[in-house]
């Protein structure tokens, strides 16, 4: 029987699906995989479920002459902490888990929006804080999203799931940056220059995987293109804001707040930001709900079940 590795603790359902092909080992620790560790892994097993936070460079693989293992099942849409390249070169294919994370993500980039616009992380803190004094018609006042327009950076599976939830849910103006134009049911406004549509929107949503053409693509120039009452929301990864600039732009009241649920250095938040009332800090949730959490487990199964059956795994990464 082949030999796999979960580098974390997964739901049964697919650690018990996992068990009914291989022999599964599964770390019970649930921190990032050390080098060492990854070396290893490559070593010993024929397959390893990794996550993000763990970080298969190019060192990783710079000594692993034909490894045992022949595929990085990553539980997760996003593989920017792969090497995909250098894996490739040592013999071992990336597969990954696009759709199951999309709704989630959409979910959780709505939940920001809502947020930031309605300032609800200030008022449950006014609440719990036993300072409320009571309803009043001048009271907290946030933005209404009904009829705002929201851009969407990056308009692939999560960044159209925005789009029709802004849509259709909160009457929304839609309009996008992204690398080719989409046909979708409904109107959207395709802008060339990402700080052409940072100057027209009332929300910039961040929905861009992280690599070389992504990385700070919002620093000091967007953020001073955007409105002083519009919004930052970022669902992608960390990497694509420049946290300094950020930073910055809040503390001149360059734009009206931001909703983050990405980091540059994970779990690391500036405590900065922890002190702005106007910032709304989530721990990573895009996917943080039991259902979605399986269905990317069983995706990542199916693909160490095909790779390692000499069959091409449903969710192979070409692209690079
Ligand atoms: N917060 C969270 O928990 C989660 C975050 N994510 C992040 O969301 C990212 C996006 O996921 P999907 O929508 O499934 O990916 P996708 O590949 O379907 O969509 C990405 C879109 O960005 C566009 N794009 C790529 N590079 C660009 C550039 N330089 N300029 C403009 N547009 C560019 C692509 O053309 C595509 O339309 C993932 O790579 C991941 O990093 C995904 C799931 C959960
Ligand atoms: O899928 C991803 O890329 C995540 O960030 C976690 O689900």
């Amino acid at each position: 029987m082949k030999r796999v590795y979960l580098t974390r603790p997964l739901p049964d359902t697919v650690v018990e699906k996992a068990r009914e092909y291989f022999e599964v080992e599964i770390r019970t620790e649930t921190a990032p995989l050390k080098i060492g560790q990854m070396r290893a892994a490559l070593a010993l097993y024929d397959g390893v479920l990794p996550t993000l936070g763990d970080a298969f460079s190019a060192e990783v693989f710079r000594d692993a002459d034909q490894p045992r293992c022949k595929v990085l099942a990553n539980f997760g849409v996003g593989y920017n902490h792969i090497d995909v390249e250098a894996a490739r070169e040592a013999g071992v294919m990336v597969t990954n888990t696009p759709g199951a994370v999309t709704d989630a993500t959409a979910d959780i980039a709505m939940t920001l929006i809502l947020m930031c616009a309605r300032r609800a992380g200030e008022g449950e803190r006014l609440v719990r804080s036993g300072e409320w004094e009571g309803w009043n018609p001048t009271q907290m006042l946030g933005q209404h999203v009904t009829g705002k327009t929201v851009g969407i950076v990056g308009m692939g599976r999560i960044g159209q799931a925005v789009a029709r939830r802004c849509h259709f849910g909160f009457g929304m103006k839609v309009k996008y940056f992204s690398r080719s134009a989409k046909e979708l049911d409904f109107a959207t406004t395709r802008v060339d220059a990402l700080a052409a549509l940072a100057a027209q929107v009332d929300f910039l949503v961040m929905t861009v995987p992280a690599d070389d053409t992504t990385r700070h693509m919002i620093g000091a120039e967007i953020l001073h293109a955007m409105n002083s009452d519009a919004y930052l929301i970022n669902v992608a990864r960390g990497d694509v804001v420049q946290e300094k600039a950020l930073i910055s732009a809040l503390e001149k009241s360059r734009i009206a707040g931001a909703g983050l649920d990405v980091y540059e250095r994970e779990p690391a938040v500036p405590e900065v930001l922890k002190g702005m009332e106007n910032v709304v800090l989530l721990p990573h949730l895009g996917t943080a709900a039991l259902e979605v959490r399986v269905e990317m487990g069983l995706m990542a199964v199916e693909n160490l079940r095909a790779a390692l059956n000499g069959e091409e795994p449903p969710n192979i990464i070409a692209d690079v």
